[in-house]
């Protein structure tokens, strides 16, 4: 018979068992590889993932049962998706028990009898399978709902997610704060997706990415001979925007003189584009997002009280993620199934339960968007193995600078020369590129440019 079935690896120092049981499961159709001491199991177990492994557990050279039960864990460390049945020799429960409290999927007792062997071989694949399955979904689920699905079931995260559902449908204005990363944008466009305008443009605009004219005619659009450059008419995003939303994000960055005119257009309907004479009339709602304190910024005199009113029909908050650990585990898995075609496989990598508590010690200055990263550097780092361990995650490798300048006397001196380390190793490491710098970093890009100006990295 052709081997059709998934590989085996039947790993026993018993010439005569190997002979029998190996015969006995290529007949059934298995394609299998032997292996008849320590040495040679870990080599099968690295150069090839196998679905199941029948381990014997005294091997040579050793022929002790600590190191088997110690090869089982490696094993089952390093390839999390195998299933491994344990064939004792000596009908000893006690450390066939130990090996199923490691994770051992089964223990069989010699004499094996040959149904059962079968039967139990076919009902591990078959657990196999229906893991493959359940991950390939939870990936195609992941990339279904794309960037938009919300993940989270933390208190705080979901009283914003209930508010911002609750307000949708309306027309209101809402305001959306809470530091980079935390997912502002993210609820903007589910705010428009679940509001009547669903159908309508989502157009987002970063307040803070521009200087003020280049934002105005963004905004606003220009006529053709308005300034030099302006050979055409130019629709601005408010007009993009028509029958939609426009999310202004990061509009605690808008200039006042521009925050006038933004309030008018709010206010009337009206846009009127550079160098344009009549005004024209839109229909849009508007969402903006903060990561300032608005309320500070008026007090200062920075942040008009007019435009704060009128764009702040409802305020959500999203919290920091160290305030929500709760989510933690639950948004790791979730961006590492968006981003399991990084991996060679193509299936996502896993979290051992030690890494899980590495990221939930974690301060995560940049919120999810430094964790959705994290996880798409480690799945690519990870390689072969399935299993992400702490030292595979940025913030635990020892390579990390944690030293500060020497030089650096107080407290302020020392953050800022470690902070110039980071940003300079992320630059090095992106080629320069500043969109990824800053999104590795968890700043947005108009932050990163302050930063690289203060620090004279420009
Ligand atoms: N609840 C969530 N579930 C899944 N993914 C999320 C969630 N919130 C945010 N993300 C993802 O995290 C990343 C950062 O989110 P987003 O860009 O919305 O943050 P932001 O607060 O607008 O950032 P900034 O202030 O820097 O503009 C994005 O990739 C987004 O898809």
């Amino acid at each position: 018979m052709s081997p059709s079935l998934p590989p085996l690896l039947l790993v026993d120092d018993d010439a005569a068992f190997r002979k029998v049981y190996g015969g006995l499961l290529r007949d059934a159709g298995h394609e299998l590889v032997e292996a008849a001491d320590r040495p040679s199991a870990r080599a099968a177990v690295e150069a090839r993932a196998f679905p199941l492994v029948l381990l014997d557990l005294m091997l040579p050279p050793d022929g002790s049962v600590s190191a088997g039960l110690e090869q089982l864990g490696a094993l089952l460390a390093a390839r999390p998706g195998t299933k491994v049945i344990v064939v004792s020799g000596a009908g000893d429960t006690r450390h066939s028990l130990e090996a199923i409290r490691l994770g051992a999927y089964d223990f069989l007792t010699k004499p094996v009898d040959p149904d059962v062997l079968l039967v139990v071989v076919q009902r591990a694949l078959a657990r196999v399978a229906l893991e493959r399955q359940v991950e390939a979904l939870q990936s195609s689920l992941a990339r279904a709902g794309g960037d938009t699905a919300m993940v989270g079931q933390s208190a705080p995260f979901l009283s914003a997610v209930s508010l911002a559902e609750r307000i949708a449908a309306s027309d209101l204005p809402v305001l959306i704060t809470g530091e980079n990363g935390t997912g502002k944008e993210l609820l903007a466009r589910s705010i428009h997706l679940k509001s009547r305008r669903h159908a309508g443009p989502f157009i987002p605009v970063n307040c803070g990415a521009l200087p003020e004219n280049l934002l105005e005619s963004a905004l606003f659009g220009h006529v053709k001979g308005a300034f030099t450059g302006a050979t055409r008419d130019h629709r601005g995003l408010f007009a993009e925007a028509d029958g939609g939303t426009l999310f202004l994000d990061e509009i605690g960055d808008m200039t006042p003189s521009l925050q006038v005119k933004v309030l008018r257009a709010l206010e009337t309907g009206d846009i009127l584009p550079v160098g344009a004479d009549r005004p024209s009339r839109v229909d849009v709602r508007c969402l903006s997002a903060t990561n300032k304190d608005l309320g500070a910024m008026q007090q200062a005199g920075t942040f008009r009280e007019d435009l704060y009113w009128r764009i702040k029909g409802v305020e959500v908050h999203l919290p920091p993620l160290r305030q929500r650990t709760a989510d933690l585990p639950l948004l790791a898995r979730h961006f590492l199934n968006q981003c399991a075609h990084l991996c060679p496989d193509g299936r996502a990598r896993q979290l051992s339960d030690a890494a899980t508590e590495a990221l939930l010690s974690h301060p995560w200055p940049g919120n999810l968007r430094e964790l959705r990263h994290e996880m798409q550097r480690t799945s690519v780092l990870a390689g072969e193995r399935r299993e992400i361990q702490p030292e595979d995650l940025s913030f635990t490798g020892s390579d990390r600078p944690r030293t500060p300048a020497p030089g650096a006397t107080t407290l302020q001196q020392k953050v800022e020369a470690l902070e110039r380390r980071e940003i300079e190793e992320a630059l090095r490491r992106f080629h320069g590129n500043r969109t990824h710098t800053a999104e590795a970093l968890g700043l947005s890009r108009q932050g990163l440019l302050k930063k690289l100006e203060r620090y004279g990295l420009t």
